[in-house]
C-alpha cells in the first residue's frame, strides 16, 4: 500500500467544498486512507443502487480554458500548441500549474488535495526503467521523458522576459519536474468527457479534472458509474456519479478507468493491474521471425519470407504488408490472438489457394472459426504462435521465478512496479500458450478421431 502525501499537509476538506459550491454528495461517501490504492471513497452505510453518489456543477470541474485576450492567457495557450495530441494530459496539466500557482485560485482545495508524487515510469530511475523488460513500454517512458526535457525549454524560452503580470505561473519556475508532476495528476486523474455540443449536434470529447469524483479507484468490476446530464432549465451540464450496484456499508466506490492495457494504467497512473484481460504483448509480423517460429514449431520449409504472389495480396489486405503497412500485431487481451497475425499464420501456411480464396478474410482472422483451413493447417498456427511465445519469452532477461524471489527481498516502489509489470506481460504470454495448447489437443484428438 502506498499512500503519497498530498501537496499540503493538512488540505481543505474536499466534500466540504463540493457542497459549498453548490454540489451534491450523498451522506454515506467517505473519503477514506483504509483502501490498497491511496485515498480512495468509501460507503459509510448501504447505498442503493440507482442512488446519486455525487453531483458536480458545471463551473467545478477543472477544464483547459485560456483567454486570449491577458498576455498571460496568450503565453499558456501558446504553449499548448507546442503539445503533441497524444500528450493532452500535459496542455491540462499547464493550466493546472497556473491555477497551483495563482494566490486565492478558486480550485485551491482541490488541488491542495492532490497527491504529491506520483509513481508512473517517468519518474523511475534509469534502472528500473530497464527493469521493465519490455521494448514498447520502454519507448513510450523515453519518448515522454524526452518530450519533457525538450518542452522544459520551450516554456523557459516562452516566459523569458516576461512581467509578473504576465507571467502564467505566477513568476514560478518551471522545470522538467514540474511539469512531469502536472502531466501525472492530470493523466492519473482526469476523464474525457462530452464538452460542449458543436454546431452539428455532436460533442467535443474534452479533458476535465473533477474534484472528489477522482477520489475513486479502478476496478474491472465497478460499483459506480459517471453520467453526464444536461441542468434542468439550464443549458449547463451536471456531471455525476451514480451507484450502478446496490452498495454495502464500507465498500469502496470504484469506477473503470477504462479496458486499458498495463502498458497505459503504468505510464498513465503508476499502477499495474494484476491479470488484467486488456493486456497484451506487441510483436513485429516479420518474415524472418515467423520462419524461425514456424521452423520451431515442426512446419517444414514454411515460406514466410518469401510467400507466393496470392498469398501476399491477403498479407497486403491485412496490412502486413506494403507500404501502408502496420506490422505491429499483438498477442493476449480479449482476442488473444490479433485476427491479423491469426489469418496471416493461417494463409501463409496453407497451400490451398483456391480453399483460402472461398474464404471471407473476416472468417480467417477469428478464432473461433474451427481450423477454416482444415485441422493439420490449425495445428501448425497454433504450434506457430506457440513457439512465438516462447521467442518472446526469451527475450525477457529474467523468468517469473527470479521476478518473484527479486520482490520478496524488498526493493523501493517503483522497482516493485517494474517487476509486477514484467512479470503481468510473462503471465500473458504463459495464458496463450496454455490456451493454445490445450486447443492443439483437442484438434489432435479430433485429427486422430476422423483419421
Ligand atoms: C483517480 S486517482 C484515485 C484516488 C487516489 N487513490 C488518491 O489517493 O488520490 C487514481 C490513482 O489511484 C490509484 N489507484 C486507483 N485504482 C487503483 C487500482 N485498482 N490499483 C492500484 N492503484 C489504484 C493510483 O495511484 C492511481 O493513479
Amino acid at each position: 500500500a502506498s499512500y503519497p502525501t498530498r501537496l499540503v499537509p493538512h488540505p481543505p476538506d474536499l466534500v466540504k467544498w463540493v457542497k459549498k459550491e453548490g454540489g451534491f454528495v450523498h451522506e454515506a461517501v467517505k473519503i477514506a486512507q483504509d483502501t490498497t490504492f491511496g485515498l480512495g471513497l468509501v460507503a459509510s452505510g448501504e447505498i442503493p443502487k440507482g442512488s446519486d453518489l455525487i453531483v458536480l456543477p458545471d463551473h467545478v470541474p477543472l477544464k483547459f480554458h485560456s483567454d486570449r485576450q491577458d498576455v498571460a492567457g496568450s503565453v499558456l495557450l501558446h504553449l499548448s500548441h507546442q503539445v503533441p495530441e497524444e500528450l493532452w494530459a500535459m496542455k491540462l496539466g499547464l493550466k493546472l500549474l497556473q491555477e497551483r500557482a495563482k494566490v486565492g485560485s478558486f480550485w485551491w482545495p482541490y488541488i491542495s488535495n492532490l497527491p504529491e508524487t506520483y509513481s508512473v515510469p517517468i519518474f523511475f530511475t534509469g534502472e528500473d526503467i530497464k527493469n521493465l523488460q519490455y521494448a514498447p513500454l520502454l519507448y513510450q517512458v523515453n519518448k515522454r521523458c524526452r518530450f519533457l526535457l525538450e518542452f522544459e525549454q520551450e516554456v523557459k524560452n516562452g516566459l523569458k522576459n516576461l512581467k509578473l503580470s504576465e507571467h502564467p505561473f505566477g513568476g514560478q519556475d518551471v522545470d522538467a519536474s514540474s511539469l512531469g508532476w502536472a502531466m501525472s495528476a492530470v493523466s492519473s486523474r482526469a476523464f474525457r468527457l462530452y464538452g460542449k455540443k458543436l454546431p452539428d449536434g455532436t460533442c467535443s470529447d474534452i479533458p476535465m479534472m473533477l474534484p472528489l469524483i477522482d477520489m475513486c479507484n479502478h476496478s474491472f468490476d465497478p460499483n459506480a458509474q459517471i453520467v453526464q446530464e444536461q441542468d434542468v432549465g439550464s443549458s449547463k451540464m451536471l456531471i455525476k456519479v451514480v451507484a450502478e450496484k446496490d452498495i454495502k456499508q464500507n465498500d469502496p466506490l470504484l469506477l473503470n478507468y477504462g479496458c486499458l492495457s498495463n502498458d497505459f494504467f503504468l505510464l498513465d497512473y503508476g499502477f499495474v493491474v494484476p491479470s488484467n484481460p486488456y493486456d497484451y504483448i506487441e510483436l513485429k509480423y516479420d518474415g524472418a521471425l515467423m520462419d524461425a517460429a514456424s521452423m520451431a514449431a515442426g512446419v517444414s520449409s514454411p515460406n514466410f519470407s518469401a510467400p507466393a504472389p496470392w498469398q501476399r495480396q491477403v498479407l497486403s489486405q491485412l496490412k502486413l504488408d506494403g507500404e501502408a503497412s502496420n506490422v505491429k500485431v499483438i498477442i493476449g487481451g480479449p482476442e488473444l490472438v490479433e485476427g491479423r497475425l491469426l489469418s496471416a499464420l493461417r494463409v501463409i501456411l496453407s497451400n490451398d489457394m483456391e480453399l483460402v480464396q472461398r474464404y471471407d478474410l473476416n472468417i480467417l482472422k477469428s478464432l473461433s472459426a474451427e481450423a477454416p483451413l482444415g485441422v493439420a493447417n490449425e495445428v501448425a498456427v497454433f504450434r506457430t504462435i506457440i513457439a512465438l511465445c516462447v521467442i518472446a519469452l526469451g527475450h525477457f532477461p529474467t523468468k517469473i521465478m527470479d521476478d518473484e524471489s527479486q520482490m520478496k527481498q524488498g526493493v523501493p516502489v517503483s522497482t516493485e512496479l517494474a517487476i509486477q509489470f514484467r512479470i503481468q506481460k510473462k503471465s500473458v504470454i504463459i495464458d496463450v500458450m496454455r490456451d493454445l495448447t490445450k486447443r492443439v489437443k483437442v484438434l489432435s484428438s479430433k485429427e486422430t478421431s476422423t483419421a
